[in-house]
């Protein structure tokens, strides 16, 4: 007995000091550059249930939280976090915007890590989970389908939603008020991927009924999905009926499934062969042929149909809801907003896609929000071969920071977006900044080169059409709570601001109240 404790004893010692001459070796491998020294890796899923703790790891939502505070305190642009658990792996924390101009435009030497995103892969490989000839295979099918003629189709069908919003469901109500800003913002995003992406129009009426053959909702199975997919990747599926919330998620993952096989059997199968162009169509049609470097298995189908699905709606959805919240505490700039799109929109008509590119205001309210709530916060590419990057401070000094071949290299957006050198007064809300010259390559929530987003025009389609039509008509408020009356508008800020790392920045509780404009009670 003693000599197996002893030879446990022993095998511990020398796993630490293995650990430690690792976690040495890694520090001299990029000759100490500054930045967190923790026990476990930033991309690991434990760390991301841990809350901020100093030591242990950088913490569950560090980026957003600490924006770009940690440079300032390293002292560079560019710095690093070392761990000691489960590898002594390094990574360098970009928010220099040349630096990470050349990591975004090297596919070659900065690929993605697409091992990180095995929490996207449970229904299939696809588009963001992949690299190399796979991803380029699924990019080749896809992109085709974003063109103008679906972006137009995008924004009718975006302008029928709010029509229906405001009619069928608002009615004439003088006010409406939610208790949290996304029961609104879910459904508008997912009836606009489903019909413009996929065919698929849903109505605000059918939106809360549950098919014959189904336990849950489409747009229910697909939150839960989206909420606790971190859950499925570390609970065993054979411990997915111990408790009621993992019942739920096994129990939405099947249904979800279900519902996208549906999808699929009845487009197939769809009477009306008519041509469609839309992406479901791109993707069917790589599926239906008979063989070739550009089929989809089944599987991808259904992995892609998936992404697309979560990519396309929960950043919109987010990303509206922060900005809804926005306009909402600073009243000024929602007035400055409402008289430029009435002036776009001069004898109150509805705004047509032509109308677009007049709506400035619109879309620098959102690149506004985009830069402070940044849907993805970050960006992980990992390092093809030893080399280095180079930052430079506001007084022009460069360093030179060594990269060794496998590092991890994370685009820090809001690191970047909050990071004085390009942006005056980054805390403050200032949607005009995007009217003049700003610094392009410092904006990044969508990423940049080769793997940017496809879905950006889409995005920015449905949401110009979205806020104008809702600014148009509602003024939107804060929803007034006697809890919280005594509350400065700091406090006010920060609670509805409030913000949890799920898939995509999350926002907790935005509760707002829509006044209809040209209401005696508006
Ligand atoms: C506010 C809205 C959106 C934001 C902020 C956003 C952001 C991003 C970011 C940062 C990436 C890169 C992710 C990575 O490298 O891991 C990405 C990729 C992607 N996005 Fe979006 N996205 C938005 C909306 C959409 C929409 C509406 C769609 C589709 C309808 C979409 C489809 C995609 C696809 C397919 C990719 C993968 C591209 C590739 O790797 O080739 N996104 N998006």
């Amino acid at each position: 007995m003693q000599t197996a404790i002893l030879v446990a004893f022993s095998f511990s010692i020398l796993y630490v000091v293995q650990k430690l001459l690792e976690f040495w070796r890694a520090i001299r491998s990029i000759q100490n550059h500054p930045g967190y020294r923790t026990l476990l890796s930033p991309t690991g899923v434990v760390a991301n249930f841990l809350p901020p703790t100093s030591g242990i790891a950088p913490g569950r939502n560090y980026l957003f939280i600490n924006k770009h505070r940690m440079f300032e305190y390293f002292g560079s642009d560019i710095h690093s976090v070392i761990s000691i658990w489960p590898k002594s792996l390094v990574t360098l924390n970009l928010a220099d915007a040349s630096a990470i101009k050349e990591v975004s435009s090297s596919r070659s030497r900065f690929p993605k890590p697409v091992h990180q995103y095995t929490v996207l892969t449970f229904f299939g490989r696809n588009i963001v989970a992949s690299e190399g000839d796979e991803w380029k295979k699924y990019r080749k099918i896809s992109a085709p389908a974003f063109n103008d003629k679906n972006n137009r189709m995008v924004w009718d069908e975006t302008i029928k939603i709010m029509d229906s919003l405001f009619k069928d469901v608002w009615g004439n109500k003088p006010s409406i008020t939610t208790d949290h800003c996304v029961e609104v913002t879910l459904p508008i995003a997912l009836f606009v991927i489903g019909a413009a992406g996929f065919g698929r129009e849903i109505s605000w009426r059918e939106d809360d009924s549950v098919p014959a053959g189904h336990q849950l909702t489409f747009k229910n199975a697909l939150h839960i999905v989206t909420t606790d997919i971190f859950l499925k990747l570390i609970i065993p599926d054979g411990a997915l009926g111990l408790t009621k919330r993992f019942r739920d998620v096994r129990l939405a993952f099947n249904e979800l499934e279900q519902y996208m096989s549906e999808m699929i059997k009845e487009r197939q199968s769809s009477v009306k062969k008519e041509a469609r162009y839309d992406l479901f169509s791109s993707l069917l049609d790589a599926n239906d042929m008979d063989v070739g470097e550009a089929k989809l298995s089944v599987s991808e189908l259904i992995g892609n149909i998936f992404i697309f699905l979560v990519a396309g709606h929960e950043t919109t959805a987010h990303t509206l809801c922060f900005t809804f919240a926005m306009l909402a505490l600073y009243q000024e700039e929602q007035e400055i907003l409402y008289q430029h799109v009435t002036t776009v929109l001069s004898d109150g008509r509805t705004p047509t896609y032509e109308d677009m590119p007049l709506l400035t205001q619109s879309m620098a309210v959102f690149n506004e929000t985009l830069r402070m709530f940044p849907p993805v916060t970050g960006i992980p590419k990992e390092s093809a071969e030893d080399t280095t990057l180079t930052t430079t401070n506001a007084d022009g000094e460069k360093t030179v920071v060594p990269v060794p071949k496998g590092a991890n290299i994370m685009i820090d957006v809001p690191g970047l977006h909050y990071n004085p050198r390009y942006w005056e007064d980054p805390e403050s809300f200032k949607p005009s900044r995007f009217l003049g010259d700003w610094p392009r390559d410092a904006f990044l929530p969508f990423s940049a080169g080769a793997r940017a987003c496809l879905g950006r025009k889409f995005f920015e389609t449905e949401g110009i059409a979205i806020l104008t039509m809702l600014v148009s008509r509602y003024k939107i408020e804060i929803k007034e709570e006697p809890e919280f009356a005594r509350e400065t508008f700091e406090q006010k800020k920060s609670r509805v601001l409030n913000a949890r790392a799920g898939l995509t920045v999350t926002p907790i509780r935005v509760p707002l109240v829509f006044k209809l404009r040209d209401s005696k009670a508006g």
